[in-house]
C-alpha cells in the first residue's frame, strides 16, 4: 500500500532544501566577498573538472522561479543558508544588497505559505575570517554571534526556524582532517579544534538568539550515519561504538550533556591531542531541536593498524552515485537513537539521493529516486508511530547543483538543472512528490 501524506501528522512540515554556495552563483554581485569555497574550488586539482561555484543554479537571479516550483510541487518548508560573505563586509558593515536578496526570498516564500527555515552556516566562511584563522581562531565564535545577530535582527521578525550550523563534522573533518573540502587542511589536532570552535559559535550564536527571536525556535544539524560492524564480533561492534561516538556523538553530546564521548576522548589523548573543552556551559545552552541529515551507513572493522584503530568496510546494498549505500532502516534507527539519547525534538532536514539522471525529451525519469524517497518516507512514518518527535522532513535537494568536491557531476536535484540554459525541468520524483504531497 503506497504511502500518503495524510498518514504523517497535519502540521509536519515537508519541504526541500539547499545551500547558499552550492545553488546561489553571483559570487562577485552586489558587494559579495570571497569565501573559503570560492578560494578553494578556484584552487586547480580541487574540484572534479575544475568546477566552481560562480554561476551554479543562478538562484540569486532566479530565486522567485524557484519558489513558484516549490510551490507547484506543494511543499510548505524550504530550509536555505544564508551566504555570510554575501551580508556582512570584512569591515564589519552590512551589506545591505546581500540582505535585501534574502529579505525578497524570506517574502516571496511567506507569500507562498512556504515556511523559511535558515541554516546561518553552510561552510562559505568568509575568507578574510579564514585568513585570521577561520575555525582555528577562538575569536571566530564572536564573529559568528555577530554575524548570527544581525541576521536575526533583520529576517527573525518573519523568520521562526533557524539553524546555527549545517555538518560540523564536515566543516571540521572534511575541511581540516580530510583535505577534500574548503580549506583543505590535513591535520587531526586542527580538526579537534575546529569542531569545538564551531560547536562554540553554536552556543554563542543560540545565546544572542535568546535575546533577539523571543518567539523562534533554534538547533543544530548534524550529518548522521548509522555505524555498524562489518562482522559480527566484540572488536568490530568495540569500533562501531568508538566510530559512532567520533562522527555522530562529538558533535551532539557536548550539546546536551556538555561533555566529549568518553571513548573518542581517551582515543585522542592516546594519540597526545590537545581536547579543548572550554566553553562547555555556552555550547550547551539548551536547543529547541537537533535537525538530522541522514544519507547512508558506515561499516566498520576494528584495525590494530590504524591508529584511530579502525578501517570503513565497504557494504554490499545497492548505492547511489556517491557509492553510498540505500539505506532507509539506518533512517529509523537514528531517528530512534538521538530522540532517545537526547529527548529533543527531530526535523529531518536533509535526505536524498544522486542519481544516473538523464535529460531525454524534455523528461527526466528517476524512478530510483521515487522508490529511494518512499522508501525513507516510509521510515519516517514508522518513527513518528513508534512516538518518536519528528516534526518535519526535507528532501536534498530541490536543484541539482555544486556538490562540492564533486562539482556538477552528482545530480542529487528533484529539479533537472541543465546548466548551460539555467532550464529548469522536474524530474519524474518531482510529479511523484507533487501527487504525494496533496494526498
Ligand atoms: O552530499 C549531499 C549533501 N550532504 N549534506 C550537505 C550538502 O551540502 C550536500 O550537498
Amino acid at each position: 500500500m503506497a504511502i500518503k501524506r495524510s498518514e504523517f501528522p497535519e502540521n509536519f512540515i515537508f519541504g526541500t532544501a539547499t545551500s547558499a554556495y552550492q545553488i546561489e552563483g553571483a559570487v562577485n554581485e552586489d558587494g559579495r566577498e570571497p569565501s573559503i569555497w570560492d578560494v578553494f574550488s578556484h584552487t586547480p586539482g580541487k574540484i572534479q573538472n575544475n568546477e566552481n561555484g560562480d554561476v551554479a543554479c543562478d538562484h540569486y537571479h532566479r530565486y522567485n522561479e524557484d519558489v513558484q516550483i516549490m510551490k507547484e510541487i506543494g511543499f510548505n518548508g524550504y530550509r536555505f543558508s544564508i551566504s555570510w560573505p554575501r551580508v556582512l563586509f570584512s569591515n564589519q558593515k552590512k551589506n545591505q544588497k546581500g540582505l535585501d536578496f534574502y529579505n525578497k526570498l524570506v517574502d516571496t516564500l511567506l507569500e507562498n505559505n512556504i515556511t523559511p527555515f535558515i541554516t546561518l552556516y553552510h561552510w562559505d566562511l568568509p575568507y578574510y575570517l579564514y585568513e585570521k584563522g577561520g575555525w582555528l581562531n577562538p575569536d571566530i565564535a564572536l564573529y559568528f554571534q555577530d554575524y548570527a545577530a544581525l541576521m536575526f535582527e533583520i529576517l527573525g521578525d518573519r523568520v521562526k526556524h533557524w539553524i546555527t550550523l549545517n555538518e560540523p563534522w564536515c566543516s571540521s573533518y572534511l575541511g581540516y582532517f580530510m583535505g577534500k573540502h574548503a580549506p583543505g587542511h590535513t591535520n587531526i589536532q586542527e580538526t579537534i579544534i575546529a569542531a569545538h570552535n564551531l560547536l562554540r559559535a553554536h552556543g554563542y550564536a543560540v545565546k544572542i538568539f535568546r535575546e533577539i527571536v523571543k518567539d523562534g525556535i533554534i538547533g543544530i544539524t548534524n550529518v548522521v550515519s548509522k555505524i555498524e560492524p562489518a562482522k559480527e564480533s566484540e572488536e568490530n561492534f568495540q569500533a562501531a561504538i568508538l566510530v559512532d561516538e567520533i562522527v555522530n556523538g562529538w558533535f551532539h553530546d557536548p550539546i546536551i550533556f556538555g561533555k566529549f564521548p568518553e571513548n573518542a576522548k581517551g582515543l585522542f589523548k592516546q594519540l597526545g591531542l590537545e581536547i579543548p573543552e572550554t566553553d562547555m556551559d555556552i555550547i550547551s545552552q539548551p536547543i529547541d531541536f537537533f535537525g538530522v541529515n541522514y544519507y547512508t551507513r558506515q561499516l566498520v572493522e576494528y584495525d590494530p593498524t590504524s591508529p584511530y584503530l579502525y578501517k570503513n568496510v565497504e557494504g554490499i546494498l545497492p548505492k547511489t552515485e556517491m557509492g553510498w549505500e540505500i539505506y532507509p532502516e539506518g533512517l529509523y534507527d537514528m531517528l530512534r537513537k538521538i530522540h532517545r539519547r537526547y529527548g529533543l525534538p527531530l526535523y529531518i532536514t536533509e535526505n536524498g539521493m544522486a542519481g544516473p539522471d538523464k535529460l531525454q525529451n524534455d523528461i527526466i525519469n528517476d524512478d530510483y529516486r521515487v522508490k529511494y524517497l518512499e522508501k525513507h518516507f516510509e521510515k519516517a512514518l514508522e518513527a513518528i508511530e513508534d512516538g518518536i518527535d519528528l516534526r518535519g522532513y526535507f528532501v536534498w535537494s530541490l536543484l541539482d547543483n555544486f556538490e562540492w568536491e564533486k562539482g556538477y557531476s552528482k545530480r542529487f536535484g528533484i529539479v533537472y538543472v541543465d546548466y548551460k540554459t539555467q532550464k529548469r525541468y522536474l524530474k519524474k520524483s518531482a510529479v511523484w512528490l507533487k501527487e504525494f504531497l496533496r494526498k
